[in-house]
């Protein structure tokens, strides 16, 4: 079986080169896939062919992608668009080739590559989805160091906010909860999952006075589900579904909307919250936080949320078996 995670070098511009070194402290044996001119100076690190060669102790191994421009922290460089979207296919293809053990991914701008090279893709979630066939995926967010745990999952993610009442169907919300339920099964050994579904509207509607999508599509979807026997609550106010005694008697709560579900997570567990995509064929981990453009390069970087990346990636690779 393979052993190493694949580390994706993400946006060059951004914070990404300065946490390798010291997501070495992770102690999850994991390659770097970039270029190695990128990385700050005084990174230890060897080259390698493939991803399971051998490295010297205490030395990053290093899968060399050349990039055709030098990274300027702060700024990215529309030349290296192409080459960072390459970099996240090479581990995909690595990892479904069984090459390496899972992946986990570094930030990247997606103004940039959208600008940079066209990149069609909100974000790593839906160009992984189609990378692998173009499965359902779910983009989970889970905290590191907060008891009860939280972890979230947005039924809609990188779309406007004016157009998510129109794109929170029943058959989209009930493709995040199957998704979530799955993967907390397979991947985090839950074995009968708890489930909490938020409202759509303030007060989840509040009888009709606040809004109608809460009667009109979520209480039957819920109960449908319940019938099947998934433990599964709500619709529940979402302003009250996050203090530690709620979160106590859920798994993962399901959300209507991106800032719904990421807004608790990152203030309880900004630095550990590890962002995760449920129903791919492989395992894909990721820092919760962005590239990180007006602190990168001045060695200010937290490596906290990439550690618990990198260790979540292992640990849910090997769940998986
Ligand atoms: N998985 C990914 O590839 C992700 C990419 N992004 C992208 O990153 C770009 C910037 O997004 P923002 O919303 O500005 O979020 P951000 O997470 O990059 O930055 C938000 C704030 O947190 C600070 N911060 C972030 N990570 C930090 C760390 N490790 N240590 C210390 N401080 C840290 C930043 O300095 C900034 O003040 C956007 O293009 C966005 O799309 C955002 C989230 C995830
Ligand atoms: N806001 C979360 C985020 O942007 C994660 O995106 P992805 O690149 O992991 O799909």
């Amino acid at each position: 079986m393979a052993r190493r995670v694949l580390l994706t070098c993400g946006e060059p511009a951004g914070i990404g080169p300065e946490l390798v070194g010291p997501a070495m402290a992770s102690g999850v044996d994991f390659a770097w896939i970039g270029d190695p001119a990128h990385l700050p100076a005084g990174t230890p690190y060897c080259e390698i062919a493939a991803p399971g060669d051998a490295v010297p102790d205490g030395q990053v191994p290093v899968l060399r992608h050349d990039f055709p421009a030098p990274a300027t922290p702060g700024r990215a460089d529309p030349e290296n668009a192409q080459a960072v979207i390459e970099v996240i296919a090479r581990a995909v293809d690595l990892v479904m080739r069984r090459e390496a053990l899972a992946m986990t991914t570094l930030p990247i701008n997606k103004q940039a590559l959208k600008e940079g090279a066209g990149f069609a893709f909100p974000g790593h979630t839906e160009y992984l989805a189609d990378l692998a066939g173009d499965v359902p995926v779910a983009m989970m967010l889970a905290s590191t160091a907060v008891e009860p745990p939280c972890r979230v999952v947005p039924a809609t993610i990188h779309i406007p906010l004016a157009s998510v009442p129109a794109s929170l169907t029943p058959e989209r919300l009930e493709q995040a909860i199957r998704i979530t339920h799955a993967g907390l099964q397979r991947d985090f050994a839950i074995s009968a999952p708890r489930l909490a579904v938020a409202g759509l509207n303030p007060h989840a509607g509040e009888g009709g006075a606040m809004g109608h999508e809460e009667d009109l599509f979520l209480r039957p979807l819920l109960a449908r589900l319940r019938d099947e026997g998934m433990d599964i609550s709500g619709p529940l106010p979402a302003d009250t579904m996050f203090h530690p005694a709620a979160r106590a008697g859920y798994d993962a709560a399901i959300c209507a909307y991106h800032d719904q579900a990421l807004i608790p997570i990152k203030t309880l567990d900004f630095a550990g919250g590890v962002n995760v995509t449920l129903g791919l064929p492989f395992v894909r981990t990721s820092p919760d936080h962005g590239t990180a453009f007006d602190i990168a390069g001045q060695g200010r970087a937290d490596a906290t949320s990439t550690i618990a990346a990198l260790k979540m990636a292992q640990d849910m690779a090997r769940a998986r078996g």
